[in-house]
């Protein structure tokens, strides 16, 4: 649909912008990113005709950009600049109108009912309709950016270049605006090339992206080979992580600050490992990176506090998330700071130690209720109704781990699980064969991110050994001491 060709161009002898090339099919989402003063609203301005190209070729529809009438140009290519300048006061809906021009005719106006329904539906996509009647000057900043917005919109040409389109927008509208740009490229074949500061938004909103770096093309392609920590520190002179988005597979970066702040140094030792009345409790000086599937903040994120809430064993509750939010609300816990797991073992039954290895320590606390176990491999033949029954393993590392090593440490402290249970000669009553843990096992390894870095937590590293060694250990005391606390004989 849009085809640039080794085009140079700037403002004085020497070009901004060095040899771009690129295309853009029907439908597609270009994004356009670089650092302040790279070029990119130097190379919209020069496809859309503001400013005159040193060489090079601009093709719309298979035809060079030049040999279209200003009107026929304006019919193909709906521009939104970076800058607004509106000289004369309008109203909105006037503003919104001039979108309309390049389908104007004669001296007398040729307004058409097709007129009015684009300038109609361009206000209700920007959610500008309700300020219709107003002058333009008297709207935010924001509200002002809609409303040109709206007027690209309302030209319904194939072809939108938008130059920071969120320039100014709350989140909710960003989200609208770009929802809205989006589903018309993918409902009515737009093609869309827009300029972008947030590199997240882009990544989000775009099929493929282009990189500026002082003028000239730095990498383009689908945002997963863009948005990478070396391109993004290479072109930005930013430290960035990549992750996925939640929802989509796209890559969001984060910034990594480099602060001159001083860290205080701590530790997690067995002694932070408290009994309280109905729970077991840990709370750390400083939030630790913690990846588990407990009830209350599953998943990754950083937290300092951790409970282990014991229950009765009759506790049948529909909506246990809510239930135990109260519970911890109730006790004074900061929600957004706590991770918490239950368990219908007693909290005294559980099992803490601290082992000691080359590169630090690690605490491992266990509660181990094994009176419904089960044998994974023979799951499939069970009904879903959950059992009575948890195994709750939490591991606190002083250390730094890699992504890695966080995921090998769930695996190892599994293994070492799986192992205790066997020696222990659990069984799962159903299938009267050795069993691999419960139906409601829960996980937490939680790290201080301080003192060395571990890459990995496999069985021979110096971590997975403790890990090994710990949970082994703490698992097997805690089966006996279930065991001891319902009467039941090994
Ligand atoms: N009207 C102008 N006359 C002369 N030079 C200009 C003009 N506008 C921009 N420049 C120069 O062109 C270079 C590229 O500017 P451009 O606006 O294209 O960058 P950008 O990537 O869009 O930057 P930003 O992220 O800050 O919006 C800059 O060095 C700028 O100083």
């Amino acid at each position: 649909m849009l085809q640039v060709e080794n085009l140079s161009g700037g403002y004085g002898k020497e070009p901004i912008v060095r040899n771009v090339s690129f295309h853009v099919e029907k439908g597609e989402v270009l994004g356009i990113l670089g650092p302040n003063g790279s070029g990119k609203s130097t190379l919209l301005k020069i496809i859309s005709g503001i400013l005159p190209k040193q060489s090079g070729k601009v093709m719309i529809a298979g035809k060079p950009s030049g040999a279209y009438s200003q009107k026929q140009f304006a019919q193909q290519v709906a521009v939104l600049p970076q800058l607004h300048a509106h000289a004369f006061s309008h109203s909105v809906k006037d503003t919104v109108a001039l979108g309309r021009y390049p389908y104007q005719s004669g001296i007398f106006s040729s307004w058409s009912e097709l007129d009015e329904q684009a300038v109609q539906e361009a206000m209700n996509h920007t959610g500008v309709t309700r300020y219709e009647n107003t002058a333009i000057e008297l709207l935010s900043g924001g509200e002002q950016q809609r409303v040109f917005v709206a007027q690209a919109l309302a030209q319904q040409a194939p072809i939108l270049l938008l130059d920071e389109p969120t320039n100014h927008l709350d989140i909710a509208h960003q989200q609208q605006l770009l929802d809205t740009i989006r589903n018309q490229a993918r409902q009515k074949g737009i093609t869309v090339i827009s300029v972008f500061h947030d590199i997240n938004l882009a990544a989000l909103y775009c099929d493929r992206l282009l990189l500026l770096k002082n003028g000239e093309v730095a990498s383009m392609g689908v945002p997963q080979d863009v948005v990478l920590e070396s391109e993004i520190h290479h072109v930005y002179n930013a430290r960035v992580k990549t992750q996925p988005h939640p929802e989509m597979p796209k890559p969001q970066m984060t910034l990594l600050p480099n602060l001159q702040e001083k860290v205080e140094q701590f530790c997690v030792k067995k002694a932070d490992v408290m009994i309280q009345e109905d729970h077991v409790l840990l709370q750390s000086s400083q939030p630790l990176k913690t990846i588990s599937s407990a009830v209350h903040n599953a998943g990754l994120g950083w937290y300092r506090t951790f409970v282990n809430r014991g229950v009765r064993a009759d506790y049948m509750i529909d909506d246990v998330q809510r239930e135990n939010t109260e519970y911890l609300r109730a006790l004074g816990y900061h929600l957004t700071d706590t991770v918490a797991m239950m368990t219908a073992v007693s909290p005294e039954h559980v099992e803490v130690e601290e082992y000691e290895g080359e590169f630090g320590s690690i605490v491992v606390a266990v509660t181990a209720g094994v009176g419904n176990a089960v044998d994974v491999s023979k799951s499939w033949q069970r009904e879903d109704i959950p059992y009575i029954g948890t195994i709750n393993t939490w591991v606190f590392i002083n250390g730094e781990l890699s992504e890695e090593a966080f995921v090998q440490a769930l695996i190892t402290a599994t293994e070492a699980k799986v192992k205790a249970l066997q020696d222990e000669q659990v069984k799962d009553p159903e299938s009267g064969t050795v069993a691999t843990g419960t139906s409601t096992d829960s996980l937490l390894i939680a790290s201080t991110q301080q003192g060395e870095y571990l890459p990995y937590a496999g069985p021979i590293t110096q971590l997975g050994k403790l890990i090994g060694k710990g949970v082994y250990d703490c698992t097997v005391r805690a089966i006996h001491s279930y065991r001891l606390a319902v009467g039941e004989h090994t």
